[in-house]
């Protein structure tokens, strides 16, 4: 059952059971490809040696070897070649090794055709040159920002990822692009003119969760007023974000699990499921593996979604792109038509010198202060004013430390209480210390005069403590401890999360 005609995309199909293989021939040529047939590996090999095919569809097991043998030696020629297998119903743990030895997709026996179009379609338009490739094309320019090796690395990696239909798990500090990556990855791939949402799942209450990613039925609830569409359902075709996975709540957990693996979902108060093809890429800023350690993520599920994973290394270990990344937020900051803001002398060494603890996102934050505050659209040292920079500064006597307020917190280093006034010193920027330009509240430094041989872990103390104190001040009111320190709530919630903050019991 095969077709020599190259007008039409070629798909290799290799299966040994001849029922299953037919099935699969007939399926494709419907869809208008042409199709060839190999029963066994070295049958495969010869085809793939003689032609040119646009995918290979094959089984797991064959007489003489595996079906991942055809991944791994496709993967190792680095010809331009979607793989996807075809694993038995139930063996996720197949479809994990298959991907991540480089397989495009995976589809299940018993075979659900509408999920094989889909696939197929998928993969074909893989070998559609985008971006870039197109003679005469504007090159796409990558929204993620930086020269630096780890920069380039990690965009060579996503441009990768893009052709493939692996679950990602995107780690990285806060702030540091996890959700930008994400976006990348969709927009480089064959999903691109489909959906994107990104799920904040720290964000829905737990008792809506279910609604919110499979949809409900009208009426299956008091207030189901209308039937609805959940997360996955809104993301059909395109990708589906995790962002805070390691926020889901365990039974979620199970339920997500389930979705993923199936590729179907249920509505509440509906009967039947319903076929969804989502890419699922998660992120965190926290340590999933030791999540699971605590037994506070499913093991399971961790498997499922790490099968690739993406690293986004944090901003103080590429300096090296501040002059871009720098240059990028003040177009933007300006918008289009506006003079676009300039650094003054000094600036770029001055932010050289920060550690960046909340990654781009807080450059961006800073920079949009720092053109507020700037003359005539030049941003000086001052305008910067760094946490880092106060730091860096040689200090008089600081003011005799205060008891520490929390027992949480009594090794942090002990701050002078928000209410003490301060003279600034003269050799510190002005804005650092004291009053700050819209009369913020800037308390005095700790004594230094002994200095921290831990840079990082000195200043996460004094982070801690100024965050569980605010949190003291308003009985663990979250949203209003972020008013009180000038972040955002979703800010507050993720330093909480990294320093380990809880509230106490009871
Ligand atoms: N390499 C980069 N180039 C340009 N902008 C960037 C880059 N990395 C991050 N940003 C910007 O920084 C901000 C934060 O990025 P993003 O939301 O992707 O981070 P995140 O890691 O998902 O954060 P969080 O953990 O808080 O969810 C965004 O405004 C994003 O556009």
């Amino acid at each position: 059952m095969s077709s020599t005609s190259r007008s039409s995309p070629r798909v290799l199909v290799v299966d040994d059971e001849d029922d299953l293989r037919d099935l699969l021939e007939i399926t494709l040529l419907k869809m208008g490809l042409d199709v060839d047939g190999a029963a066994d590996l070295a049958s495969a090999r010869a085809l793939l040696a003689a032609h040119d095919y646009d995918l290979v569809l094959t089984d797991m097991r064959l007489p003489d070897g595996l079906g991942l043998d055809l991944v791994r030696e496709i993967a190792a020629s680095g010809r331009i070649l979607p793989v996807a297998v075809v694993t038995a119903f139930g063996s996720a743990e197949n479809a994990v090794v298959a991907l991540k030895a480089g397989a495009f997709d995976y589809v299940t026996k018993p075979l659900q055709l509408d999920q094989l179009r889909q696939m197929v379609q998928s993969a074909l338009k893989l070998n559609v040159p985008a971006g870039p490739a197109v003679p005469g094309a504007e090159p796409v320019d990558s929204r993620l920002k930086g020269q630096s090796a780890a920069m380039q690395a990690l965009r060579a990696q996503i441009a990768r990822l893009a052709r493939s239909m692996a679950p990602i798990a995107i780690t990285g500090e806060s702030g540091s692009g996890k959700e930008l990556a994400a976006r990348e990855i969709h927009a480089q791939g064959a999903r691109a003119d489909k959906p994107f949402i990104a799920v904040n799942c720290g964000a829905i209450p737990e008792a809506l969760m279910e609604a919110e990613f499979f949809g409900y039925r009208k009426g299956a609830f008091t207030g189901a007023a209308d039937e609805r569409d959940g997360f996955f359902q809104a993301a059909n075709g395109g990708t589906l974000m995790l962002d805070e996975v390691a926020d889901l709540p365990l039974p979620m957990q199970v339920k997500l699990l389930r979705a993923i693996q199936e590729r179907r979902v249920r509505k509440i108060g509906a009967t039947a499921e319903e076929p969804v093809d989502v890419r699922i890429v998660s992120a965190t800023h926290q340590d999933l593996a030791r999540c699971v350690e605590q037994g506070r993520f499913r093991q399971d599920l961790f498997y499922r979604l790490n099968v690739i994973e993406l690293s986004l290394p944090p901003l103080r270990e590429r300096l090296d792109d501040l002059p871009v990344l720098t240059g990028a937020i003040l177009a933007r900051l300006t918008g289009a038509g506006g003079q676009p803001a300039t650094l003054g002398p000094g600036v770029l060494e001055a932010l050289r010198g920060y550690s960046f603890p909340g990654n781009v996102r807080e450059l961006e934050n800073i920079l949009e202060r720092a053109l507020a505050f700037s003359n005539d659209g030049v941003i000086g040292v001052a305008d910067l004013a760094l946490k880092g920079a106060r730091l860096a500064e040689p200090q008089a006597a600081a003011p005799a430390p205060a008891p520490a307020a929390s027992s949480a917190a009594s090794s942090a280093p002990v701050l002078t209480p928000v209410s003490t006034p301060v003279s600034a010193p003269a050799a510190v920027p002005p804005g650092a210390l004291g009053p700050g330009p819209a009369g913020e509240r800037m308390p005095p430094l700790p004594d230094l005069s002994v200095l921290p041989s831990n840079l990082p872990a000195y200043l996460e103390r004094v982070e801690r403590e100024i965050i569980v104190r605010a949190l003291d001040q308003t009985q663990y009111n979250r949203t209003q401890a972020a008013q009180l320190l000038g972040i955002s709530f979703r800010q507050l919630r993720y330093q909480m999360q990294k320093l380990g903050i809880q509230e106490p019991e009871g």
